[in-house]
C-alpha cells in the first residue's frame, strides 16, 4: 500500500510497518517508541541490549535514502528495569521532516508504527533553537506544551484529538525525577528548512514559544490521536536567530549537539530505565 496515493489508509501501511517489524525483530509489542533528533543518536546503544536491527527503508511505507551513504535502522532494544522487569523499546531510525516536502503522511508514519506495534509511550527528541539567552547550546529542555505553526496536521477528517497535556505531565515529572534541573518550556515547529528570522523569533518568544524547531509538533499530535503518551525532549544547539550578534552557523548547531551528546544520551537512558 502507498502512502502517497489518496485513497490508502496510512493506518493499513502502519499496520503492515509494524508486522515487518514484529518479524523481522521477533519482538511481538514493542511497549515504547523513540525518535532520536540531532545530537541524540549516540542514546540508543545506551538504553539497553539491541536484539534487532533492520534498514529502515525496509520497513512499509519508509522512504528510500534520498542520499546512498543515509542509510539508517530502525532497532529493537531490550531495557532491563531495575525491579527485573523487561521493556521493549523500539528505535526509530529515520525521521522525514516536514520541510522535505513528502507530505504529513510520512512526518507521522514513524509514529503511527509505533503505536500499531504496541507502544504506550513515545519519547520525541530534537535539537532546536532557544529564544532565551540564558538557554545556551548543549542544555536539554523538557516540552510541556507546542505551537505548531506550521499551517499543517497530520490528522485528515473529522479526528477532534483532545490536545490537552499532549506532553504527558506524568513523564515529565519522571524525566524530572532523574535530573531534577531540567527545565521546560514551550517549542514552536516552523515548517522550515530555512531557520527563523530575527522578526520571527521575536514572534515565537512574544507568542510563547522558549524553543524554535522543524519537528516534533506534528509528530506529538499523531501520537495523541493514537492514544500514546508523549514525551519531548529538546536539544539547545544554538541561540535562535537575533537572540545573540553572531549569525547562525550550521557547524556550531552539529559541534553543541556532539558536545552534549553523552550526557544526553545518559539522561535518556535513565528516564527510560525508569
Ligand atoms: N527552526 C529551527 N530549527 C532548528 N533546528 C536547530 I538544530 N536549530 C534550529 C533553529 O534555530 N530554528
Amino acid at each position: 500500500p502507498d502512502l502517497d496515493d489518496p485513497t490508502t489508509d496510512p493506518f493499513d501501511v502502519a499496520s503492515a510497518a509494524a508486522e515487518h517489524i514484529a518479524a523481522k525483530s521477533g519482538v511481538a509489542g514493542h511497549d515504547i517508541a523513540l525518535v532520536l533528533g540531532s545530537g541524540w543518536g549516540g542514546a540508543a546503544e545506551l538504553i539497553g541490549d539491541v536484539v534487532a536491527e533492520m534498514p529502515t527503508a525496509e520497513i512499509p511505507g519508509f522512504l528510500k535514502p534520498a542520499v546512498e551513504g543515509h542509510r539508517s535502522t530502525t532497532r529493537s532494544i531490550r531495557v532491563e528495569r531495575p525491579d527485573g522487569s523487561v521493556r521493549h523499546a523500539l528505535v526509530l531510525g529515520s525521521r522525514t521532516h516536514l520541510y522535505e516536502g513528502m507530505g504529513v503522511r510520512r512526518v507521522v508514519h514513524g509514529v503511527r508504527t509505533a503505536a500499531a506495534a504496541g507502544a504506550e509511550t513515545l519519547i520525541l527528541t530534537n535539537g532546536c533553537g532557544s529564544t532565551h539567552i540564558g538557554w545556551r547550546p548543549g542544555q536539554p529542555v523538557l516540552i510541556k506544551d507546542h505551537l505548531n505553526l506550521t499551517a499543517r496536521t497530520p490528522l485528515e477528517g473529522a479526528a477532534f484529538a483532545d490536545m490537552t497535556d499532549v506532553y504527558t505531565p506524568g513523564l515529565r515529572e519522571l524525566a524530572r525525577s532523574v535530573d531534577p534541573e531540567l527545565p521546560e518550556g514551550v517549542y514552536a515547529q516552523f515548517h522550515g528548512p530555512q531557520y527563523e528570522t530575527p522578526a520571527e523569533v521575536k514572534m515565537a518568544h512574544l507568542l510563547g514559544a522558549d524553543l524554535v524547531g522543524m519537528s516534533t509538533a506534528l509528530e506529538a499530535v499523531a501520537a495523541r490521536h493514537c492514544r500514546m503518551d508523549v514525551l519531548g525532549i529538546s536539544l539547545v544547539t544554538n541561540l535562535a536567530a537575533g537572540i545573540s550578534p553572531e549569525p547562525l552557523s550550521h557547524e556550531e548547531v552539529l559541534e553543541a549537539g556532539k558536545q552534549a551528546g553523552p550526557r544526553i544520551s545518559d539522561l535518556l537512558a535513565r528516564i527510560v530505565a525508569k
